[in-house]
């Protein structure tokens, strides 16, 4: 079976949706992409990453993109279950065993909340319930456990590329206090706190209280690895957020690598040919 530029709908909103720029099922390597835009920005879409499909489709790689809903509409962690949502539904429409993911921006936020993301949504529904508010577009608790088992059963990760990302959104705010985005998408200070490993307090508390949680990442930490790519030219996310994941997967025993080079504007990077070539090489795949 193969597709080439297929759209294809997983939930009732619009935003709920894959692009499949092109999928061959003898194809040896499937990169699913996640764009960025402050969890808001509406010209951030899987558009994004045209180009890099274009150049891994020729090189026998599947790119299947996904658009997930924006806040404001939506508040964190809606975000993170609908990129584990579509996951789910793409591996099972096309039985791809294994998937590497790149993500740029906050799309790169996402898959780091994929590591742990089952303590993550857990912290996020709390801080939501801390801050009496109401997401309607959250599942139910039955819901999101079907959705798990799905994702345990049927997901399984090999690479992480991150492409410029935020990882430590209190660090952020602290190095760029002007960058309000974050306040559309979480509901308080709490939440953007706990939202990711780098700064969560409560991460680890929920670890030991909770003695039936896994107690290693929600897979083995061994079984992926994790590229980080950062531009030189990057004119709104200086090197910081990049160094701090980078100390990050050093901690948690993550193998990783890195690079930092001139690929252009924080919206020109996803676009730049070395960018595709260094996935290329990270899929191990000959370039
Ligand atoms: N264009 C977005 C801002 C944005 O996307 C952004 C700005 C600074 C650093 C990172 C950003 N995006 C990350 O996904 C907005 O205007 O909300």
């Amino acid at each position: 079976m193969s597709s080439s530029d297929e759209y294809i709908s997983y939930g009732d909103d619009p935003l709920q949706e894959i692009r499949v720029f092109n999928y061959h099922k003898d194809n040896l390597r499937t990169l699913i992409v996640v764009h960025g835009g402050g969890w808001r920005d509406p010209r951030n879409t899987y558009n994004d990453f045209d180009e890099l499909a274009l150049f891994l489709g020729s090189k026998k790689v599947n790119v299947i993109g996904i658009n997930y809903r924006l806040s404001p509409k939506v508040k964190h962690p809606v975000h993170l279950i609908d990129v584990l949502s579509a996951l789910v539904y793409i591996s099972k429409k096309y039985n791809v065993k294994e998937i590497s993911l790149a993500g740029h921006s906050v799309g790169a936020t996402l898959l780091l909340q994929l590591i742990d993301y089952k303590r993550i949504i857990e912290l996020g529904y709390e801080s939501l319930q801390l801050a009496g508010v109401t997401e309607s577009a959250l599942p139910d608790k039955k819901d999101l456990q079907k959705l798990y088992e799905e994702y345990e059963t049927n997901v399984k990760v090999q690479l992480l590329y991150f492409i410029d990302g935020i990882f430590n959104i209190v660090e952020l705010l602290k190095e760029y206090p002007s960058y309000d985005f974050v306040h559309d998408a979480f509901v308080s200070t709490n939440a953007y706190t706990e939202a990711t490993q780098l700064s969560w307090t409560k991460g680890d508390s929920v670890h030991d209280h909770d003695h039936d949680h896994d107690h290693d990442h929600d897979y083995n930490a061994k079984s992926y690895s994790a590229f980080v790519c950062h531009s030189s030219q990057d004119e709104l996310l200086s090197i910081n957020q990049t160094q701090l994941l980078i100390n990050y997967l050093h901690t948690a025993g993550i193998p990783h690598a890195f690079t930092f080079a001139p690929l252009g504007k924080h919206e020109e990077v996803y676009r730049h040919p070395n960018v595709g070539i260094s996935i290329l090489q990270q899929l191990d795949l000959d370039v």
